[in-house]
């Protein structure tokens, strides 16, 4: 049995770390003999010993890990009748999506589309610390208000995961959860090996056992692309040379979601985003970062390549990052399995989703500074061996042959959209106003 480890924070741990919980150690030095005697000290202490026991109980997942479900509250009457309510699409040839991550960036606007156009939508997320779990439960309400449900669980659950697809026949899954972030991954590098890989991978099983196998559609990443220098990247182009943990995990998640294609019959389709940005955006990411210290008077720090050279991003705005995951939904083929068993040969598919048009971190800067009309104090240094790439560029012919996908929005547009909804969403002093 793999060894028992104990730990103290959410099964996806996030950038704010909980204090490991030295209860017994801070109360033991006020136990002395005449405390033995008192039977509100015994009752105080038995109602803990419970608390730790139920705990231990609750931090077991079906592997002999621990792995702690605060914040998990599935189950219920109630809450079954929420899952259903929500899962219920609009028409018979509506299909039904479990869209994992809902309450992150990507997971809310690709849930409010499909709701939209009549689909039956339940969300799922683990609501992590990552970064500021407010704006996840923000992004929740506009959600709600749409009548979509998010689930509060993780995807290393497979007891949550096999009790939904018992209850619900999904048709499709939107696997958008994930632990993101490039030069994060040096921080807390088990957290991406928890959601990228053991995640990933308990929710493979539960697809590949499910009545009927869903289609998966799921969040690769430009960053597979690593050391590659050959532009515009495209998918036929060497990807074994990640330069980070996180690239390195996006990357085996190919490969992982490649077996259960090749072994289950699962239909498959990886979408290879090309940084995503908008409204309702990734507070750790440096358009939404330079947007509030730009705000704040604060200094930014610019990364420069070597040689002086500026760092370019294919930035991809998030409509048209929702329209492709649609557009791949849409021509994703049924998986063949059937009780765990491959039937027949299934889809498998890799795309890029970008914008095509690279554009530098310095003429980025320039945009936000024009629409907040506030000078940039910049930082300039040289890129940190973290992980980071110097740029990105999609070439994106094989979703727009598979299905029409076209970007149409560029970076000025689209950081125009973000600035409105920034302001409207925290105002110019920060401060959140939702
Ligand atoms: O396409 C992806 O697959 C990834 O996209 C995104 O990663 P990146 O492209 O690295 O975006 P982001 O951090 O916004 O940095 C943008 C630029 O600003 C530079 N940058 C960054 C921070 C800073 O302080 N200074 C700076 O110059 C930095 O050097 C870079 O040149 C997602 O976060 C990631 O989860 C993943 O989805």
């Amino acid at each position: 049995m793999p060894p028992l480890v104990l730990d103290n924070f959410p099964s996806t741990p996030g950038k704010v770390k909980l204090e490991r919980n030295n209860y017994f150690g801070r109360m033991s030095h006020r136990w002395h003999t005449s405390s033995l005697t008192n039977p509100l000290l015994w009752l105080f202490g038995l109602a803990s010993l419970a608390v730790v026991l139920l705990l231990l109980l609750n931090s077991l997942d079906g592997y002999g890990y621990s792995v702690v479900h605060i914040g998990s509250t599935w189950g219920g009457a109630q809450w079954e009748k929420q899952v259903r309510l929500s899962a219920h699409p609009k028409r018979r040839e509506n299909k039904v999506v479990l869209v994992t991550g809902a309450a992150g960036f990507v997971g809310m606007h690709v849930s409010l589309a499909l709701k939209k156009r009549g689909d039956g939508v339940v969300g799922l997320d683990n609501f992590n610390n990552y970064y500021d779990p407010s704006l996840k439960r923000a992004r929740r309400g506009v959600l709600e208000n749409h009548g979509i449900f998010i689930v509060e669980g993780d995807i290393n659950d497979a007891a949550l995961l096999k009790k939904l697809f018992h209850m619900i026949s999904f048709t499709h899954v939107m696997h958008l959860a994930a632990q993101a972030g490039v030069r994060y991954a040096m921080e807390n590098p088990s957290s991406y090996v928890h959601s990228n890989i053991a995640g990933l991978v308990t929710l493979l099983e539960a697809c590949k056992s499910a009545e009927p196998q869903p289609a998966v559609v799921w969040a690769s990443s430009s960053s597979v692309y690593g050391l590659n220098t050959k532009v515009p990247f495209s998918e036929l182009d060497r990807t074994d040379r990640p330069a980070s943990l996180y690239a390195a995990t996006k990357k085996a998640g190919e490969e992982i979601t490649h077996t259960y294609n090749h072994i289950y019959g699962l239909s498959i389709t990886g979408l290879r985003f090309f940084t995503v940005y908008g409204p309702w955006g990734r507070p750790d990411m440096a358009y939404f970062s330079f947007t509030k210290d730009i705000l704040a008077g604060k200094p930014i720090t610019v990364y420069q390549g070597p040689k002086e050279m500026d760092l370019a991003r294919d930035f991809t705005y998030i409509d048209d990052i929702v329209k492709g995951c649609l557009g791949s939904l849409d021509t994703a083929k049924k998986s063949t399995g059937i009780g765990g068993k491959k039937k027949g040969q299934a889809q498998y598919r890799i795309f890029n989703l970008g914008n095509t048009s690279p554009v530098t971190v310095p003429n980025l800067v320039n945009i936000l500074e024009k629409l907040l009309k506030v000078k940039a104090k910049q930082h300039i240094v040289a890129m940190p061996g973290n992980g980071d790439v110097p740029f990105t560029h999609a070439n994106i012919t094989l979703a727009h042959e598979e299905f029409g996908y076209r970007p149409t929005t560029d970076l000025s547009a689209g950081l125009k959209k973000f600035v409105r909804w920034y302001l409207s969403f925290y105002g110019a002093d920060g401060v959140n106003r939702s």
